[in-house]
């Protein structure tokens, strides 16, 4: 985990109200939270949530409808905060003519102060299991996860502050999968990047996130360090025959029950003690993640680290 001592304050996203509305409707509705500098924040939701919507608005590709996000304390894509912010999109947004070195080359030109040539290269050439990439290869030669790693290779030697990546490992083999996820991190830890990582891919995302942001239908479900958002839940397990709800959960909230048989299992969010015979333990991130995708009515829970401080938002107004 990134040593955040020496970042005490400072904030990576931050939205308040946070809107945005296309012909069909909202895809981001009365979105706030933080995301504090440093971290590594998972970026989950079901298809169509929003992941990607609000990614682009924090690329500054895109205007809020409604509210208002801070970037690295600044506008999203001002003059101030665009240098220091990479975004790879789903699609990869290369030149399809250019070479993978003429690539490289616009990145370092692009990016003057700031580019990493050798991590670059390092990044695109070593592919192990033949997963690496020719310099000379045009881009649009390219299959989709070479591709997908020139992007992140982009990304990566831009040194950005802000690392902003939808889907990043979607059309990856195993074994770049998991080259590109220890490279993604090693830059986190050493270089104190700010990630955030939409993906469906919870296996992905468990161990390698210390933040987590869960948003369904346009808002937020869930903010805040996976730490605490583990230790305010608690799977619940045990033989049930009644009808209704057992009475040791009527002091918690239960986020989602479920019985097979006569077993009963349920994830509640609890501060406290659950009395009678259950079995409790606390869940893994999947199961968080999965019980509250399965119960989209279940109170969201945004924790005081995830809460929004207008103060902060004012550089961004
Ligand atoms: N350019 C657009 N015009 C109109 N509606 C859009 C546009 N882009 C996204 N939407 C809608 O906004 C909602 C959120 O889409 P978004 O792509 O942000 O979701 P997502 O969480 O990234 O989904 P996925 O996991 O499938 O990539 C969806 O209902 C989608 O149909």
């Amino acid at each position: 985990m990134t040593d955040l001592t020496f970042l005490p304050d400072r904030t990576a996203l931050e939205a308040v109200d946070l809107g945005v509305r296309y012909r069909g409707g909202w895809a981001l509705r009365d979105c706030s939270f933080r995301v504090p500098a440093g971290r590594v924040c998972a970026l989950v939701g079901p298809n169509g949530a929003g992941k990607s919507t609000l990614l682009s608005l924090a690329a500054g590709l895109r205007k809020p409808s409604a509210g208002r996000l801070s970037v690295l304390g600044g506008a999203p894509g001002g003059a101030d905060v665009r240098p220091r912010v990479a975004y790879v999109a789903q699609d990869n947004p290369l030149y399809p003519h250019f070479t993978v070195a003429e690539t490289l080359r616009l990145g370092r030109e692009l990016n003057p102060g700031s580019w990493d040539q050798a991590a670059a290269e390092r990044f695109v050439h070593e592919g192990g299991a033949g997963g690496g990439v020719r310099p000379g290869a045009r881009v649009d030669s390219l299959s989709g996860g070479q591709r997908r790693r020139v992007a992140l290779a982009f990304a990566l030697a831009k040194r950005p502050e802000l690392l902003l990546l939808d889907e990043p490992m979607s059309d990856l083999d195993p074994l770049v999968r998991h080259e590109m996820m220890a490279a993604l991190m090693a830059q986190a830890a050493e270089h104190a990047t700010t990630v955030v990582i939409a993906s469906h891919v919870i296996a992905e995302l468990e161990g390698a996130c210390d933040y987590l942001l869960l948003i369904a239908d346009g808002r937020v479900r869930l903010a805040g360090e996976v730490e605490d958002l583990l230790s305010a839940h608690r799977l619940v397990m045990g033989r049930y025959e009644d009808a209704g709800t057992p009475r040791e959960f009527a002091a918690h909230t239960i986020v989602e029950a479920r019985t097979t048989g006569r077993q009963l299992t349920a994830l509640v969010r609890t501060d406290g003690p659950i009395g009678g015979h259950w079995e409790v333990a606390e869940p893994s991130l999947e199961e968080l993640l999965l019980a509250h995708l399965r119960a989209p009515g279940a109170p969201a829970l945004v924790a005081p680290s995830a809460e929004p401080r207008p103060a902060g938002l004012k550089a961004a107004a």
